[in-house]
């Protein structure tokens, strides 16, 4: 069983994504868009530590090990923790198109139960952009990267300026990242101006 919303579906006059000419190589490691970022931060003990990976077009790949800190049933991923990695691979998008993008809408289909240890190879998307609004799907699958199909979501992420996070963070976590010489590197790889 699976279904999508039609706010998933992209609108007729929808247009393809461009890969920017300044997008990372192919094979090129993303690395983080914020050090504590839950999904991909490599300050965040807590976090995932997803490392996506640009590929061809305005694709990318990221593997993910689900963790025993990790689980929702004995031995078995929480499923929140599984969506959050989709999210997170679908977010490293942004980096191939170089806009600050948010999620607004998430769906996922868990197709499989994945089990501790297991390592999750993730590929993400983007099928269409229309305006501010950029579509994208992701798959997650087990055993390999041809393996079987364990996750898979669809997602309408929103462009936005770094306003969106300056006026709605937390003020000393804001004022940590315009402190933070590597973090002002990290917005300007998105062509805005903090
Ligand atoms: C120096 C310091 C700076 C630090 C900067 C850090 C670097 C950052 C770099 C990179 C960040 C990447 C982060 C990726 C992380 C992983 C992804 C996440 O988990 S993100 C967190 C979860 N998401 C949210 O918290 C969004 C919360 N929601 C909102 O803020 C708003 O609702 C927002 C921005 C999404 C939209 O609000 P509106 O007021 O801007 O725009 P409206 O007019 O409402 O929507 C625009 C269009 O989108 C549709 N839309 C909006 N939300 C929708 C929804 N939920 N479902 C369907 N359509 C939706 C609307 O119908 C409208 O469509 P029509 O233009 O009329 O055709």
């Amino acid at each position: 069983m699976t279904g999508t919303t039609a706010a998933l579906t992209p609108p007729a006059d929808a247009i393809a994504p461009v890969r920017h000419a300044d997008a990372p190589a192919p094979g090129e490691l993303l690395g983080a868009h914020y050090g504590h970022c839950f999904g991909c931060g490599d300050q965040q003990p807590h976090g995932l530590h997803l490392q996506a990976r640009a590929g061809d077009g305005v694709r990318v790949s990221a593997e993910f090990t689900v963790q025993a800190a990790h689980q929702g049933a004995p031995g078995l991923a929480h499923g929140g923790i599984l969506a959050t990695a989709l999210d997170e691979t679908l977010g490293s998008l942004n980096w191939l198109l170089r806009v600050i993008a948010v999620t607004g809408r998430l769906e996922t289909d868990f197709v499989r139960p994945v089990p501790v240890d297991t390592v999750l190879h993730l590929e993400a998307e983007v099928t269409a952009v229309h305006g501010r609004k950029i579509y994208s799907r992701a798959v997650g699958r087990i055993g390999g990267p041809e393996g079987p199909v364990a996750v898979r979501a669809k997602a309408l992420f929103i462009e936005v300026k770094v306003e969106h996070f300056t006026q709605n963070g937390r003020p000393e976590e804001i004022r940590a990242a315009m402190d933070d010489p590597d973090q002002i590197r990290r917005v300007r790889a998105f062509e805005v101006n903090p």
